[in-house]
């Protein structure tokens, strides 16, 4: 079922235009004595400034209002449906009818004979508007009536093939059960405010939960107010360029059968889901199933990214990619694809992290590519993503910046949430296949967040899926030695785009710490920012010895050895399994193995294995 939504109650530009870009069904302006009335005149400068989406319909609120007031506010501005929230009469809505060609909205005020109120209307209006009369307010009011009338109000307006909307008092926290009543259209006004202005966050969750469609970035880039293009001037063109060829292999047909094959026959797509049955059992509580993205060429989800991009930069005539590295893991996918497809390569790494790296950075030498020692600031992650702009900027012509997780400028979050969500799109048809219901809870963990975003995206929309980021909380969020952003994070800039960013109180970054090299960043993807904001995923943070002790426990249980970063989701995971019922189920994005943390490992744990 498609519920109808109806915003109303703009008083600013800046409200109107949060309502357009929501892309809700109506929008409504209040013509009529309250806090929220307009005028016309104004409303017609915001709708120049800002045309309305086709498909979304403007309406007029008028309460008792007088038919010329009506027509001159018509010849004001535009309006495609006329509310009228008083008490008027069938023969007043006649009058009107005969001398407008707006759609007709006809509200009635909840009142033990409602639903057969309706009956009188019949033939002579648009839609039903259900709302609560205050002693004070005709509407507006934030109260809401007793829902259980809904279904008749409903099925009334139904028999004469009329929407019927549900008003007073809905909000983001009495939607869902508002929904059970099965509404055919919903309206709100206070319930999407905070402080008297319309709240873009409660919109947002508004549209997602009601019509259950995601939509973001928007043409700029940006997932609600994160996200965006913070780039020097240089870069501009570069990202616009890339924007486009995006654009245009996004509806090419051979690139996606190109890619396909590639991520089939060279990386080893799909990877399977397992049921770790030992492990569930062990914990007594919810089923858990891991995604393998471990069992991936080169070990983890990296290179599905790496061989999407790889492939654009071809098709764009780049003959160089760049890319920054912490861990090694982005490095060494970047210079598999690179030799797989002939193209230069340079990876920048900061100095420490080629210490801890060792190994890896020799991988990247073997595979061809020239590895870039970044001396500057704490000579890690963060540094190494700088001096990649740095270079880029003066060298767009030729080279093409292969980013590697979920970050930086439009439309890199946009491009790899598009190429990772192969993860999620795999599960989904996997899990339905061997459980015949999709999971009740999904875990990933989050650094830049592109596992993570990979794996959520085919899933945004079912409302019943909760989705679940982990982030590393070191030696505890407490400390200072932590890389939890969203726990302990406040919004900023960093490498060309909004985020949830560690900084201290001047703004400066801070450095982040973790375990795990690939959690280790002190910002995160615009996305998962927005996703927190408005509710639809929860960030938890895990510490490096819950971690680790998940890393034990999945490998003697499953004879799975995790990256250190996947452990941090699948220590979330044991937490909730514990917490769940035998018959619930938990989908873990393994995102890599843990060859490459072996030392790590046997540093932190020495002879205690068990
Ligand atoms: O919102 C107002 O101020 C208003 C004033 C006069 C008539 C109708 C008004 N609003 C209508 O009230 C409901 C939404 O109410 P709520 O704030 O969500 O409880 C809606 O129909 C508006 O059109």
């Amino acid at each position: 079922m498609n519920t109808l939504l109806k915003f109303c109650g703009m008083t600013s530009f800046e409200d109107y235009k949060k309502a357009v870009e929501s892309g809700v069904d109506y929008i409504g302006f209040i013509f009529a004595k309250s806090k929220r009335e307009v005028n016309p005149e104004v409303v017609a400068i915001w709708q120049k400034r800002k045309p309305k989406q086709p498909h979304q319909k403007m309406v007029g609120v008028f309460v008792n209002e007088t038919n010329d007031r009506i027509v001159e506010v018509i010849n004001s501005c535009e309006l495609q449906v006329i509310q009228c929230h008083g008490t008027e009469s069938p023969d007043k809505i006649n009058q009107l009818r005969s001398i407008i060609q707006q759609e007709i909205f006809k509200t009635i005020h909840h009142q033990e004979k409602g639903p057969e109120t309706l009956s009188n209307y019949e033939g002579i209006i648009d839609g039903f508007i259900i709302d609560t009369k205050t002693e004070s307010q005709w509407g507006g009011s934030g109260i809401t009536f007793d829902w259980e009338s809904v279904p008749s109000y409903c099925k009334e307006a139904n028999r004469q093939h009329v929407p019927c909307f549900i008003a007073g008092g809905v909000n983001v926290l009495n939607i869902t059960r508002l929904l059970d009543y099965k509404p055919t259209g919903i309206d709100l006004s206070s319930g999407i405010e905070t402080g008297g202005q319309k709240d873009e966050r409660k919109m947002t969750k508004m549209v997602l939960t009601v019509k259950k469609s995601y939509h973001a970035p928007d043409q700029f880039g940006r997932f609600g107010k994160f996200g965006g293009k913070y780039v020097p001037e240089t870069l501009m063109y570069a990202l616009e360029e890339l924007e486009n060829a995006f654009d245009r292999v996004c509806k090419d047909e051979s690139f996606f059968k190109e890619l396909h094959n590639e991520w089939a026959c060279y990386s080893g797509r799909p990877t399977p889901l397992t049921k770790a049955d030992r492990l569930s059992t062990f914990l007594g509580g919810a089923s858990i199933y891991l995604k393998r993205e471990d069992l991936n060429h080169t070990g983890a989800h990296k290179i599905n990214n790496a061989i999407a991009q790889a492939l654009l930069a071809k098709r764009m005539g780049k003959e160089q990619i760049i890319a920054e590295t912490g861990a090694g893991q982005h490095g060494v996918a970047s210079a598999t694809v690179a030799a797989r497809f002939g193209l230069k390569c340079k990876v920048f790494m900061g100095e420490e992290d080629m210490k801890r790296q060792e190994l890896n950075v020799f991988r990247m030498k073997l595979l061809g590519a020239e590895v870039i020692p970044v001396t500057s600031g704490g000579r890690t992650l963060k540094d190494a993503t700088n001096e990649a702009i740095r270079h880029w900027v003066t060298h767009v012509e030729d080279t093409y910046y292969l980013i590697g997780s979920a970050v930086g400028p439009h439309p890199y979050p946009k491009m790899v949430r598009e190429f990772q969500s192969v993860i999620g799109r795999e599960s989904k048809e996997q899990f339905l296949n061997e459980t015949g219901k999709l999971p009740d809870e999904i875990i990933a963990c989050v650094g830049g967040g592109s596992n993570a975003i990979g794996m959520f995206y085919p899933f945004i929309e079912d409302g019943n899926v909760t989705l679940t980021g982990v982030e590393a909380a070191g030696k505890g969020t407490e400390t200072q030695e932590h890389a939890a952003t969203l726990s302990k994070g406040r919004v900023g800039v960093l490498h060309g785009s909004m985020s949830y960013l560690l900084q201290d109180e001047s703004g400066n970054i801070t450095e982040p710490y973790s375990i795990s090299a690939g959690l280790d960043y002190p910002g995160i993807g615009p996305e998962h920012s927005h996703l927190r904001d408005i509710e639809r995923v929860s960030y938890e943070p895990i510490t490096d010895t819950e971690a680790l002790e998940a890393l034990k426990a999945l490998c003697h249980l499953e004879g799975i050895l995790p990256a250190l970063e996947s452990a941090h989701a699948v220590a979330y995971a044991i937490k909730r399994a514990k917490e769940m019922r035998q018959e619930e189920t938990i989908l873990v994005c393994l995102s890599g193995r843990g060859d490459k943390d072996v030392h790590t490992i046997q540093r932190e744990i020495g002879e205690g294995t068990k």
